[in-house]
């Protein structure tokens, strides 16, 4: 009976009461001896908090509405506020009214702070020195995970003020409300099987009231863990996703550095940050719970356990933890490398899909749809196959874990629970209550005991089972966030990596032009672009050596000079204008350019014209957004210009306004997006723009009106081009793959003396052939005289009588036409005589002195001239249309 008494009061519910009349024990005494001035001065105290606080609660509702208003009014136009901080105010719509959102940016300190930790992880760790673990590196429960995993959690949880740090605390609150009352349920359900065997309904009844508010109260701290829980998951994953997405985009170009320059997470970090993450997060929130709440379970149970069983139930209960841990541990599947690998082909799985949706049409085109069809399934089928492999591990181990958490544990409580009856001196209270009623002799008594410890004992050996069940689970499941925690911590690292340009390591001698032979100088805030022993080269992913594309290319361009850089095909056009955006590493050598990208700055239109989502107005203002555009006073009278001048003022009204959103890649044609980035240009009127194949789909009328648009703009053009024709709208000429291997170049000033002689020398060539196409066409006129007439036998036909009649005809309704228009034709005859001598006359006195674009011209027309003669002077001479062949 004492037993069962001494198990029914838990000793955390006689604490707290034990606390809670001690402490209203002392208030009351002191009350009882304050005086009378101590009274009356507390309560001037309490009124005038009481006041102050409503006074706070006033100005502070007062603040609210005044910000909701304010709000109101920035929805309404700009809802976008910079901060000094860096840290950006938006309003959003909230219920009725507007809510304040303050978002700041990780703080560059922060970086720095935490490098440590992703790039030095400490030797003990076992990651190596400088060293970010690979996609390969194998997961599991050892240090390298304590340290990759504590390493996340000073991110998610950046300071015990944090609002996670509010979180887990509640979180925890409740655990420990849930343990505390799952030990008052034990008690009740006791009290009411003593009710009820002991036939006292009132107490019966009583008891169930209780036992049904206890319930509704037990529900309520079980949704509310449950929810702490989610609530814990999206908060870590809002920090984490803010964290790793400051770190990836902003203008170090991590994004583009991280797949073309790194490769250290392989094909693509879209995986990584999407769904690793958010499976970390929620591994992590559970652990809380999976691992913290069976934890305290554990220590109370077996400490009530200790109390009537003894101490050798307590050392079999610990023994027994111990060796069941190990062997599941032993025994079980390393799933945390296993989850990182299925990550991984989750990974290309999905972004093979994002493929195929990106180049739809292309491939549309060519038809290859089977061919994508076997890329996709072929990755499939290594995703199932890795996956099938998991679920074969797992049944093994799913067998191993009931039989042993199950099965073995129950047994083995039987065992225990039996220790007071058969070894009564080493049975605890329950052993000594043994003792007692053998010396007193009453045997049926004991046997009821028994029954009633026996059930109490096996009730708390069922929680105790329950708890050490889900700590042994959560084994499963600490390995599966090894593997989440190992693929977020590489993602991380190698960012900071990419970030710092930490690619040096020592000990390990420098591939040449590899990451971590970069000694080239890049100068910002320079008034033209200078390229000074620049070496251009293709690089390689880390820490492979780059290909030398150009040894060393030396140019200099000034506000107002117009560059045009041409050349064969991949010999390194479009890689100069990547060097100077910082996309690739300056080697050696220095470069200079303006800094800012954009309005006063420069700009580089890629070879691939990009649209990004959004309406018709994002499309023209990129990278600017609608908030920045109002910023710079500008108005869509401004977009509409800037869209006449790249002559696509229809597309506003074609496609339904400025508002539009559409997929505006499929939308609109090659040539209207490559004009859509000239309107951008000519939108943003930076000071230098590089422009790669800018033009190539426009039509050469209105490429020449573009160019010429830019340059009245005051931008300063450089134009990577294969087209020739595009010279006459620059200064400059760069002319790469010169020489036997192509690896040499040239810069020209387009219209010196020596050009001048090449292109003199090239005219009097045309001008030879113009004469030899006036022959031609003198030859060709006879030839065609010639076959007008028939010839039977050497001579010449009559024609038959019907055909005299109409011809004589005809040849009176000629006679008068001819002699109508003969006055009018000799007068334009003399007309254009005149013209071509004039004309003559001027190419003759110009001739020094003839522009690229007069060369081209006179170029085409020779061409086209010499293509026609060509046709009629070859073979036999046939006239087309009437079928006559002589
Ligand atoms: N991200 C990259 N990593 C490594 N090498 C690259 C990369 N991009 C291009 N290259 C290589 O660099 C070389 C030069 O490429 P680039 O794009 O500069 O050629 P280009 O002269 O502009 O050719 P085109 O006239 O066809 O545009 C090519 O051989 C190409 O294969």
């Amino acid at each position: 009976m004492a037993a069962q008494s001494t198990l029914r009061s838990s000793a955390a519910e006689e604490a707290i009461a034990a606390f809670f009349d001690k402490y209203h024990q002392i208030i009351r005494t002191k009350l009882r001896n304050t005086t009378r001035t101590t009274r009356l001065l507390a309560t001037l105290a309490l009124v005038a908090s009481i006041v102050l606080a409503g006074e706070g609660t006033r100005r502070r509702w007062k603040r609210k509405r005044a910000e909701r208003e304010q709000g109101r009014k920035l929805l309404r136009t700009n809802s976008w506020l910079h901060n000094k901080d860096g840290s950006r105010t938006i309003y959003v719509p909230y219920k009725d009214g507007t809510s304040k959102v303050v978002i700041s940016s990780t703080k560059p300190l922060t970086f720095e702070a935490h490098r440590r930790l992703f790039l030095n992880p400490p030797r003990v760790s076992g990651l190596g020195d400088h060293h970010v673990p690979s996609t390969q590196t194998k997961p599991g429960l050892n240090l390298a995970f304590l340290h990759q995993f504590l390493s996340l959690m000073s991110i998610a949880i950046p300071r015990w003020t944090s609002k996670e740090a509010g979180l887990l605390i509640s979180h925890g609150a409740f655990l420990m409300l849930r343990t505390y009352l799952s030990l008052v349920v034990a008690r009740l359900d006791g009290e009411i099987v003593r009710d009820l065997v002991a036939g006292n309904g009132k107490a019966f009844l009583l008891g169930l009231a209780k036992w049904c508010g206890l319930g509704g109260f037990a529900s309520y701290t079980n949704a509310m863990i449950k929810f702490l829980e989610s609530k814990v998951s999206i908060a870590f994953r809002t920090r984490l996703t803010r964290y790793i997405h400051d770190l990836y985009l902003n203008d170090n170009l991590n994004y583009y550095k991280l797949h073309n320059l790194d490769g250290g997470v392989g094909q693509g970090a879209d995986q990584f940050i999407t769904q690793d993450l958010t499976q970390f997060c929620a591994a992590a929130a559970n652990l809380y719970s999976s691992l913290g709440k069976p934890f305290v379970d554990i220590c109370v149970f077996n400490y009530q356990l200790y109390r009537s069983l003894g101490p050798l139930a307590l050392t079999g209960l610990l023994s027994n933890y111990f060796l069941t841990a190990s062997i599941l541990r032993k025994l079980s599947p390393p799933f945390g490398k296993l989850k990182a690998v299925e990550g991984r082909k989750e990974g290309d799985f999905r972004s093979l899909h994002a493929r195929l949706i990106a180049n739809a049409e292309e491939v549309a085109f060519y038809g290859g749809a089977e061919m994508e069809k076997t890329f996709l399934n072929r990755e499939f089928k290594s995703l199932k196959n890795w996956m099938e492999g998991i679920y074969m591990l797992k049944i093994r181990y799913n067998i191993l874990e009931d039989f042993i958490l199950k099965y073995s544990w129950s047994a083995y409580g039987y065992l225990l629970s039996s220790l007071p009856v058969f070894l009564p001196a080493w049975g605890g209270l329950g052993g000594a209550t043994e003792q007692a009623g053998s010396r007193s002799g009453e045997k049926h008594g004991r046997e009821r005991e028994r029954m009633k410890d026996f059930i109490t004992n096996k009730r708390l050996m069922l929680s105790l089972a329950d708890a050490g069940g889900r700590m042994m689970y959560s084994i499963k499941d600490l390995s599966e966030l090894a593997g989440y925690t190992s693929r977020v911590y590489t993602l991380i690292s190698t960012l900071h990596r990419a970030h710092a340009n930490a690619y040096y390591v020592r000990g390990r001698e420098n591939e040449p032009y590899s990451l971590s032979d970069v000694q080239g100088t890049i100068q910002k805030g320079f008034d033209g672009v200078r390229l000074e022993n620049v070496p251009i080269v293709a690089p390689a992913l880390w820490p492979q050596g780059g290909e030398e594309l150009i040894e060393s290319l030396d140019m200099m361009i000034r506000r107002g000079d117009h560059l045009l850089i041409s050349g064969p095909n991949g010999i390194g056009k479009s890689a100069i204008a990547r060097v100077i955006a910082g996309l690739w590493p300056v080697y050696r050598g220095l470069v200079s350019r303006p800094k800012m990208n954009g309005e006063d700055g420069i700009m580089f239109l890629p070879q691939r014209p990009y649209l990004s989502i959004g309406t018709l107005r994002d499309q023209v203002i990129y990278p600017d957004g609608e908030a920045d555009m109002r910023e710079k006073r500008k108005s869509e009278y401004h977009l509409k210009l800037a869209l006449e001048a790249a002559r696509l003022g229809y597309l506003p009204d074609r496609e339904g306004g400025w508002d539009t959103r559409k997929e505006w890649k499929d939308v609109l044609s090659g040539g209207e997006k490559q004009r859509l980035a000239i309107a951008r240009l000519l939108y943003h009127e930076p000071q230098y723009a590089f422009i790669d194949e800018g033009t190539s789909a426009v039509s050469s009328d209105v490429e020449g009106l573009l160019y010429e648009t830019c340059k009245e703009k005051g931008i300063t053009l450089i134009t990577i081009s294969t087209r020739a024709s595009l010279k006459k709208y620059h200064t400059y000429n760069l002319v790469l793959g010169l020489g036997e291997r192509g690896d040499e170049w040239e810069l020209q000033r387009i219209g010196t003396e020596r050009e001048k002689m090449a292109v003199e020398r090239e005219l009097q060539d045309l001008r030879e052939r113009l004469a030899q196409v006036e022959q031609w066409k003198a030859r060709r006129e006879k030839i065609e005289a010639e076959l007008n007439k028939v010839w039977v036998a050497g001579e010449e036909l009559s024609p038959p009588a019907y055909m005299e009649k109409e011809d004589q005809e005809k040849q009176l309704e000629e006679k008068t036409d001819e002699k109508q228009n003969k006055e009018t034709e000799q007068e334009k005859e003399e007309k254009k005589e005149q013209e071509r001598e004039q004309e003559e006359r001027a190419v003759t006195e110009e001739d020094s002195e003839l522009t690229q674009d007069e060369y081209q011209e006179a170029r085409s027309v020779m061409d086209d001239e010499e293509g026609e003669m060509t046709e009629t002077e070859t073979g036999t001479p046939t006239i087309d249309g009437s079928g006559v062949v002589v």
